[in-house]
């Protein structure tokens, strides 16, 4: 059992008394073990579950005007698009037009940060957008203001009245790996709602995906058994972008977020330690105002700010630092944390010196809440060199707990922050280094390697007649018509290929021999024998209902890091990876390639 189960199981009482204040709502996971109840005066960290946390939350949901776990932030309206694809939805409805059954292709023609594959993200979002559709009669009057008057009111009657009833929305389940060109989701319905969905649609996906792929990089750069949690909501792009970035990158495969909201609505463990402020709000041992900790097991007061100063002298032997020289102002911040959270201290270290001061200052700590029948959890850095650093402790932690005959001191958790991005995740894992958890705000966040991911939505059929947009950029041509999707696979479990079928064609089977083609380059063709092929469509949306039941966060999470273990090795790498192939069948190709070279008028050279 490590250090971080045993604090699970610790029950404690402090000493002080004051009015009580319940804060028993707060996550199981806070901060690195389990506190599922605090009082101020009379702390119980007990592991058992909280008897009113039902009540609690639901008293925290009614008062929650934002949205709850099961609902969407409520920007995520109807009038969340671009001003065009309201004037075209007029202009498709004064030309009578709107009624015709379009097909939209949702999809990105090149993966992000200079990778090979993407995690699809959002699609649950999508879906509760396109579930409650409405036009609020507040939206249709500030149209009518701001539209020309020549925009008829029968118009505004149509939105009013509108819902996503008629439309079939098709995708890949949320958390799959995706690549360039594979429509991720495939709208189908009258273009008047079709076209309005255009801009929602992209806003909710490439953000998440986005996201959601660069914490799966970020997870492949460091190595398993490492925790990696997200500490980005100061640091993101507004107050969604710093709740969308928690729960995507939790999607991702990061192991927590310090975003409280987003623990709450999306049941993700939230952890923390403490900031700087803590370290510098205290002078000296005289600041402390609460010297005492109650023993865990006696229960009797002992003096625990005297025997944090006595330990300080011994740990000051061991590692060859004179008392005199740590900073007490230091020592006392984490003799207060620990009266406050016996069962949690993880002190940060870099206040002041992290190896003359702040580390003997932890030590003598942990080992005066050792005489009170505690345990620390560890310490943080965040400054310096990183691995060097870490290294450092680790030694001091063993030769420390060697001295102290308290073998556990060896397993103090370390976790480093400050600017960490996957090139450093990268470097530290090359150079060694003694770290167990990576705290990540600012690149992950902010995706720091690549601004967007460049999701389009295209039109590929109407009224049944296939469309193509041309581009002098052939990879910017769309692939026409309704197509299927299938992921192949071979003997050892790995994806082969991804392959677009027209709607109407065969799926491809097991064992059965299919050619491959590249869509733009004739020569570029293979063949293929499936071991096996997994459809990639679900239909999501019909009917005026979800046709899926949708997988909870963690499931999804579980999922998407499946999904990678069947990539091949040259297809994840960091650096210069192997393209994974997304290829057409023989049928597609020349479909798409005639009308194509139809599309194109031809020239006269004069
Ligand atoms: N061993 C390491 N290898 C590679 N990068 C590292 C290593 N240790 C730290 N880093 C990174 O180097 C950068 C150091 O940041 P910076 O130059 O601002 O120094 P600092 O330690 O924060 O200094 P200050 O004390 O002034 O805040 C950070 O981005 C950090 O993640
Ligand atoms: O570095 P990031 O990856 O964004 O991780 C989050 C950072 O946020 C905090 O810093 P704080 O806001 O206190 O400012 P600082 O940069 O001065 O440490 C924390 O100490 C981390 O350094
Ligand atoms: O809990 C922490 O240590 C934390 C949280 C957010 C940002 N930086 C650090
Ligand atoms: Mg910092």
């Amino acid at each position: 059992m490590n250090i971080f189960e045993e604090s699970k199981v610790l029950d404690s009482h402090l000493s002080s008394e004051s009015t009580t204040i319940e804060l028993s709502c707060l996550e199981s996971s806070y901060p690195f073990s389990t506190v599922q109840q605090l009082s101020r005066t009379t702390p119980e960290y007990s592991s058992s579950p909280i008897p009113n946390f039902d009540r609690c939350n639901s008293q925290l949901n009614e008062k929650n005007t934002l949205m709850s776990a099961s609902e969407q932030s409520s920007v995520v309206q109807p009038l969340l698009t671009d001003l065009y694809q309201i004037s075209m939805a007029y202009a498709y409805w004064k030309g009578n037009k709107h009624t015709e059954m379009a097909t939209f292709d949702l999809y990105f023609r090149k993966n992000p940060f200079g990778g090979e594959y993407t995690l699809f993200a959002g699609l649950e979002e999508c879906l509760k957008f396109i579930r409650d559709y409405k036009f609020d009669p507040s939206d249709i009057l500030y149209l009518r203001s701001v539209l020309p008057d020549y925009v008829e009111a029968e118009f505004f009657d149509y939105l009013l009245n509108l819902n996503m009833n008629d439309i079939k929305l098709y995708a890949v389940p949320e958390g799959t790996v995706v690549f360039p060109r594979i429509p991720l989701i495939r709208v189908e319905g009258p273009i008047f709602h079709t076209q309005l969905l255009e801009t929602t649609l992209l806003n909710l996906v490439n953000f998440a995906s986005l996201v959601a792929t660069n914490a799966a990089r970020f997870r492949q750069a460091a190595p398993a058994q490492k925790v990696l949690l997200e500490f980005g909501l100061r640091r993101a792009q507004g107050p969604d972008g710093g709740l969308s970035a928690s729960k995507y990158c939790y999607l991702g495969g990061f192991d927590g977020t310090s975003n409280v909201l987003a623990g709450k609505l999306y049941d993700i463990p939230i952890k923390g330690t403490h900031a700087h402020a803590y370290v510098s709000s205290y002078e000296s041992m005289d600041d402390l105002n609460e010297r005492n900790l109650r023993d865990r097991i006696s229960r009797e007061v002992r003096p625990f700010a005297d025997l944090c100063l006595q330990y300080l002298n011994e740990v000051g032997k061991i590692l060859n630092i004179l008392p005199d020289e740590t900073n007490k102002g230091e020592l006392a911040a984490f003799a207060s944390y620990a009266i406050a959270f016996p069962t949690n201290l993880l002190a940060l270290v870099d206040t002041y010196d992290v190896l003359k001061s702040g580390l003997p200052n932890f030590l003598a700590v942990a080992r005066a809440l050792h005489e009170c029948n505690y345990k620390a959890i560890g310490l943080r850095l965040d400054s310096g060199d990183l691995a060097y650093l870490s290294l450092e402790v680790r030694k001091r932690f063993i030769e420390t707990g060697q001295k102290f005959g308290l073998p556990y001191f060896n397993d103090f958790q370390i976790v480093a922050s400050n600017d960490i991005n996957e090139d450093t995740l990268i470097s530290l894992a090359k150079q060694g280094n003694s770290i167990d958890t990576f705290g990540i705000g600012t690149h992950l966040v902010t995706c720091q390697k690549q601004a967007a991911l460049g999701c389009v939505y295209k039109l590929v059929e109407l009224a049944g007649i296939p469309r193509i947009k041309i581009s002098q950029d052939v990879e910017k041509v769309t692939i026409p018509g309704r197509k299927n999707l299938y992921r192949v696979y071979g003997h050892d479990g790995k994806a082969l290929c991804d392959l677009l079928t027209k709607f109407d064609e065969p799926v491809p089977q097991k064992g059965v021999k299919i050619l491959s083609r590249h869509p733009f380059s004739d020569q570029r063709r293979a063949y293929v024998t499936p071991s096996s092929v997994t459809s990639l469509y679900k239909l999501y949306w019909a009917d005026g209902e979800i046709k899926e039941p949708l997988p909870a966060l963690k499931q999804i999470r579980e999922y998407a890091t499946d999904q990678l273990l069947h990539l091949r090795t040259d297809i994840v790498r960091d650096l210069n990876p192997t393209p994974y192939k997304v290829s057409l069948t023989n049928d597609l190709f020349n479909f798409m390639h005639e009308l194509w070279i139809r599309s194109v008028p031809i020239g006269e050279l004069n």
